[in-house]
């Protein structure tokens, strides 16, 4: 184990503390969840966790980077609430196969204990690589070890911590979404893109970069890679019906999701990665 890395166990789950020169981060090992980033360029956080978050086990952890595979949504080929909403990856436990440092960070690969169940009856591979430094790498990576092709969805669902989401804006996004809110409507992106109601859309261009603007400043960039689309949701006063979140709770976070949500096909022996990074400001 790397010294950069310290584990603990509280209710039931195992954590990993990730202390280097550049930052300090936070991940269970249930979810294969990142919880905390705190560069330490400016000592800030920048992912918002719940306060109500689910953290032993019982249900998916509300807030930070919830990976969502391989599946988005309730988008499953079966019934709404059939199979569990974002795939299986994000309530099973993950090990850590690997944890090195060098000069640019701490860095770690995570893997699923299973990636075949209900829903999705094939061979892969999937690692979750996670470096924590000056910025804050996730590489979600699907490998299809059998020998028929599959189509797959994934999402890096991050919730990002803003200081008041009525004085947020994002930048970077164009071209049209679908609207879950509007019974998938589709829409023209809106500029200024800033937010006052309930929110929950999938950009159907596969963004590269989106800036997180807070108080007219830019807080933190977002650089997505592998993907086809990016979602964004805030539940807005919707929050009060969500156990795991307060009434208010909409108040401090925007998830900005890179995300594959088209179906992407994967032929045998095939690689794909999704990636996000985190870049403070
Ligand atoms: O409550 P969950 O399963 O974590 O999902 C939260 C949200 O995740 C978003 O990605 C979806 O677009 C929303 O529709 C959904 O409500």
């Amino acid at each position: 184990m790397a010294d950069s890395v310290r584990v603990s166990e509280s209710n039931g789950l195992t954590f990993l503390h990730v202390e280097n020169p550049l930052a300090s981060a936070k991940i269970s090992l249930f979810g294969g969840h990142i919880l905390s980033y705190i560069p330490k360029s400016d000592g800030q956080e920048r992912l918002w966790l719940s306060p109500h978050a689910f953290l032993n086990g019982e249900r998916p952890i509300r807030g930070g980077i919830p990976v969502c595979w391989p599946w988005f949504s309730d988008d499953h080929g079966k019934q709404k609430g059939e199979l569990p909403s974002h795939g299986f990856l994000r309530t099973q436990v993950w090990q850590l196969t690997s944890s090195i440092e060098d000069e640019n960070g701490t860095h770690l690969i995570l893997t699923p204990s299973f990636s075949r169940a209900e829903g999705f009856e094939y061979d892969c591979e999937v690692t979750l690589k996670v470096s924590v430094g000056e910025h804050l790498t996730v590489n979600l990576s699907t490998e299809n070890k059998g020998v028929v092709p599959f189509t797959f969805n994934c999402a890096l669902h991050t919730y990002f911590h803003v200081d008041d989401i009525h004085n947020t804006e994002l930048k970077g996004i164009s071209g049209q979404y679908k609207d879950k809110t509007q019974n998938w409507a589709l829409e023209d992106t809106p500029s200024p893109y800033t937010f006052s109601q309930q929110t929950d859309r999938i950009h159907l261009s596969a963004v590269k970069q989106t800036d997180v603007v807070v108080n007219g400043k830019t807080f933190t960039k977002v650089i997505s890679n592998g993907n086809d689309s990016l979602v964004v949701w805030n539940p807005w006063q919707e929050a009060a019906s969500i156990s795991d979140m307060d009434p208010f709770g909409y108040k401090h976070m925007i998830c900005v999701e890179t995300s594959m949500t088209g179906g992407h096909d994967l032929a045998p022996g095939q690689v794909h990665e999704l990636i996000q990074q985190v870049i403070p400001v």
